[in-house]
């Protein structure tokens, strides 16, 4: 998978910077604006755009509260008063990114390859491309048998369709309650409802306005990266969405109602350790390929710092002074992912002598296989062994009423800077099938048959997980 990392680059996207500082809050800011262009490649979301927000999250460490939109400006939030005092006449949407889980044991394989065939996940340099989807087959078959006894131990399918619609639902209703009338779309992007399918949706809908909103706090280009690709190849090929007015907001870990929701979740529970103030915050973050970050631009590291140092201050804030530490964990394949790594420090913290621990998974804000299998079962289990006696897990933020009246805020505030996607229809290289099927088949041939000499001439590997 090393091959993969390769440089990005963001076609289609013209970004210029300006100084535009506001100090509605107590800080200004830097804005810079991004509009759309035509391209004719559907290559990935890419490096300029996250070095901008790496420049702007120098820049703004401290603060919280505000919203980066595809319009490009970071949008300071309003006061909820201020937020509404206009009705949207338009017809408003809401699109909900998410990632998808296999519902039941037979989507697990079909769920992998979808997952594994995104360039953004394998990201192959564009000579190898040919082979993203005979890899995919191949790592996907490969990796089934260990995800499926992961998933059947969770009840035989990923929570995560259920959550998500309860999330949307909950955000139409605090939508409603700021006087706010929205349609809210749930798009996965590995399983369904996919984000075609909500696409589709929206358009029978005739929604006039669209705001975009990934559920992952942080950016990444494996994540809300590889949705908002989808949606601009989607979009740069329909004449009625190329038209469509989009707010994009790429990460919001940064908003006060976030910070202060995940505050409250861990204050709550230390409350149920003995002596709550010798527990160890643990922060358990999914983990990217070092790749990502190093060559690929990706802010997802810093914006995790970033995170885990503003909720640190708003619970010192609230007096509560804890050690903390941040890992990441779900690494898969063998190539380095970041570190450090959730179940190496936690062998380290039970020789140092930690005996009490919270473990707070901070990347995701619904239940899924990583917090419901992996933390609360293998990590668990490993830090018991490692002579950690008091183990707790702080939930998810599902639908706690201040983390979605404060992603409704989110949405309010990024209505107004709401700007068409595209501007013109181009062929995107990811339906180069279409022009040359002969040419597409006889890639696809080659590379199931080399994805296949692989797996002959390495038949460890077939005993091995990935
Ligand atoms: C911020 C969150 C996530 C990042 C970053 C991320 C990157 C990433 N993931 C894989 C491989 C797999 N991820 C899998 C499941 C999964 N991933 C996330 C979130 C992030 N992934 C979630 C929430 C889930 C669980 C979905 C569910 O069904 O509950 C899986 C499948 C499960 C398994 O086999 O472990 C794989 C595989 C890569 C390679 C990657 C970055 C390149
Ligand atoms: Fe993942």
């Amino acid at each position: 998978m090393d091959a993969a990392m390769s440089s990005y680059t963001l076609p289609g996207l013209n970004i210029s910077k300006s100084n535009a500082s506001k100090s509605r809050h107590k800080f200004s800011t830097h804005a810079c604006e991004l509009t759309c262009r035509s391209s004719s490649s559907s290559s990935t979301t890419g490096s300029t755009f996250q070095k901008l927000q790496l420049d702007t999250l120098a820049q703004n460490r401290n603060l919280v509260g505000k919203t980066f939109c595809s319009a490009g400006a970071w949008v300071h939030p309003l006061s909820s008063t201020e937020s509404h005092s206009h009705v949207e006449e338009e017809k408003v949407g809401v699109l909900l990114l998410n990632l998808g889980g296999p519902e039941t044991l037979h989507d697990v394989q079909p769920f992998l390859y979808n997952l594994f065939a995104d360039p953004d996940i394998i990201r192959l340099p564009r000579l190898f491309r040919f082979l993203q989807r005979p890899l995919a087959q191949l790592i996907s078959t490969l990796r089934a048998p260990k995800s499926k006894e992961g998933y059947a131990s969770i009840g035989g399918g990923s929570p995560l369709r259920k959550i998500t619609d309860e999330q949307a639902d909950a955000l139409r209703l605090a939508l409603e309650a700021k006087k706010v009338a929205a349609n809210v779309y749930v798009a996965m992007r590995y399983w369904h409802p996919f984000t075609e399918e909500a696409v589709q949706q929206m358009k029978r809908d005739k929604i006039q306005k669209l705001v975009v909103l990934p559920l992952y706090p942080q950016y990444s280009i494996s994540t809300t990266g590889s949705s908002i690709r989808v949606l601009q190849d989607l979009f740069r090929e329909d004449k009625v969405l190329s038209g469509l007015p989009v707010a994009i907001i790429q990460s919001w870990y940064q908003r006060g109602g976030y910070v202060k929701s995940m505050a409250d979740l861990i204050e709550k529970e230390l409350q149920s350790f003995g002596s709550p103030e010798e527990v160890m915050i643990f922060f358990s973050a999914h983990g990217v390929p070092v790749t990502y970050v190093r060559d690929a631009g990706d802010p997802y590291k810093d914006q995790m710092e970033d995170c885990i140092y503003l909720i640190m201050q708003e619970l010192k804030a609230r007096g509560i002074n804890n050690d903390h530490k941040l890992a990441y964990q779900s690494r898969v394949g063998p190539i380095q992912w970041l570190k450090p790594y959730t179940d190496e420090v936690l062998v380290d913290l039970g020789k140092q002598g930690v005996k009490s621990l919270l473990a707070v998974p901070v990347s995701f804000v619904s239940e899924h296989i990583e917090t419901l299998e992996e933390i609360d079962m293998e990590y668990k289990e490993l830090a018991l062994e490692s002579g950690i006696e008091n183990w707790g897990r702080v939930p998810a933020l599902g639908c706690t009423s201040t983390f979605i009246t404060d992603l409704a805020d989110a949405v309010i505030e990024a209505l107004p800077s709401a700007a068409a996607m595209t501007t013109s229809t181009t062929v995107s290289e990811s339906n180069s099938s279409n022009q040359d099927p002969v040419g597409y088949a006889i890639k696809m041939l080659l590379g199931s048959f080399l994805a296949f000499i692989i797996l002959l001439a390495f038949p460890a590997l077939k005993n091995q997980s990935i």
